[in-house]
């Protein structure tokens, strides 16, 4: 990797090596953001005929009502089970696609991005309907599902693999470009903002980076997340409605007009940027100690001045 890389394609490799500490680093933060999903599933699926909530201030107003505030965490435990592996193979993958791309370009870090992104989706899939169908079922002993594993266990005996892969598409849709403006954004920050080991605002400057990438990536593929909901959501709250994704998008648009496809932007936002603040300072700063590690230990000046802990 040429001395044009950015920060973190320079320690990203260390990912492969990491051990539980580093992959520890890569638990979410979900727990601390945790309602802003909430809110956004239920704006994205509430009924246009007869909407429950006014906006995010009145959907959290009407949670803590209807439910205390236990409403606000229903579904936490499908991301928190999946996301630590999640960040894992984001991460991993998008260290070794750039590798196996060559020049660090923003064209490869997007493609990079775009890889990890698409791979995740084994995971993030079947986590995000587990979170949706938890969130938006009715709360108490009459509660269909007990938890993330035993939906998902429920949904492959009555509808198989392909149940528990709904929204597959609109997932991938979602996801695939998303990640690829995650990492370009970062890379492009991180080097704007001339993020190297040794600069005293090193840490300010990545949780600015990694806050900005997780409000930039969210923003260009938004209006396809919507229609993910809908589409994973779809048959929980009376008959299926949606023949499929285009079908989403014309009954969506005919019924609500454009306004639809920003439903709980606001609550996605205000969460997108502490998590990915936290997740990218986290990432960054831990490989780079994994990578100094190494390089002392294989007695590689060059690269343990990389990331001497004075320096971080
Ligand atoms: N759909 C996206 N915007 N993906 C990129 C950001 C993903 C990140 N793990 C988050 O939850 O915010």
């Amino acid at each position: 990797m040429g001395p044009t890389s950015g920060l973190l394609a320079r320690v990203s490799p260390g990912l492969l090596r990491a051990g539980p500490r580093e992959l520890g680093t890569l638990t979410p933060r979900s727990h601390l953001t945790y309602p802003g999903p909430s809110f956004q599933v239920r704006l994205q699926v509430q009924s246009v005929e007869k909407p429950q909530y006014r906006g995010t201030l009145h959907c959290f107003q009407a949670i803590i009502k209807q439910e205390s505030v236990l409403g606000l965490y229903r579904g936490l435990g499908s991301p928190l089970l999946g996301l630590t592996f999640i960040n894992a193979l984001v991460f991993g993958v998008q260290g070794n696609t750039l590798r196996a791309l060559g020049r660090d370009s923003p064209l490869n870090q997007f493609l990079a991005g775009a890889a990890a992104g698409a791979i995740q989706c084994v995971i993030c899939c079947p986590m995000e309907l587990a979170k949706t169908r938890l969130q938006l079922q009715e709360a108490g002993p009459a509660r269909t599902y007990r938890g993330p594993l035993d939906c998902l266990a429920q949904i492959y005996r009555q509808e198989g693999l392909r149940g528990v892969n709904r929204g597959m598409v609109s997932t991938l849709l979602r996801e695939t470009p998303s990640f690829g403006v995650y990492f370009l954004t970062y890379d492009a920050l991180t080097r704007a903002l001339g993020c190297e080991p040794g600069d005293r605002l090193l840490v300010p400057k990545l949780l600015l980076a990694g806050g900005t990438s997780g409000i930039a990536s969210w923003l260009s593929t938004y209006p396809v997340d919507v229609v993910k909901s809908r589409l994973q959501a779809d048959g929980l709250q009376g008959a299926p409605r949606y023949r499929g994704i285009v079908d989403c998008v014309q009954q969506s648009y005919r019924d609500e007009g454009w306004r639809v496809f920003t439903r709980g932007l606001a609550s996605t936002l205000l969460r997108a940027f502490p998590v990915n603040a936290a997740t990218f300072a986290t990432v960054t700063v831990v490989l780079s100690y994994a990578r100094g590690e190494e390089a002392r230990l294989e007695g590689d000046a060059g690269s343990a001045a990389l990331a001497q802990p004075s320096s971080l």
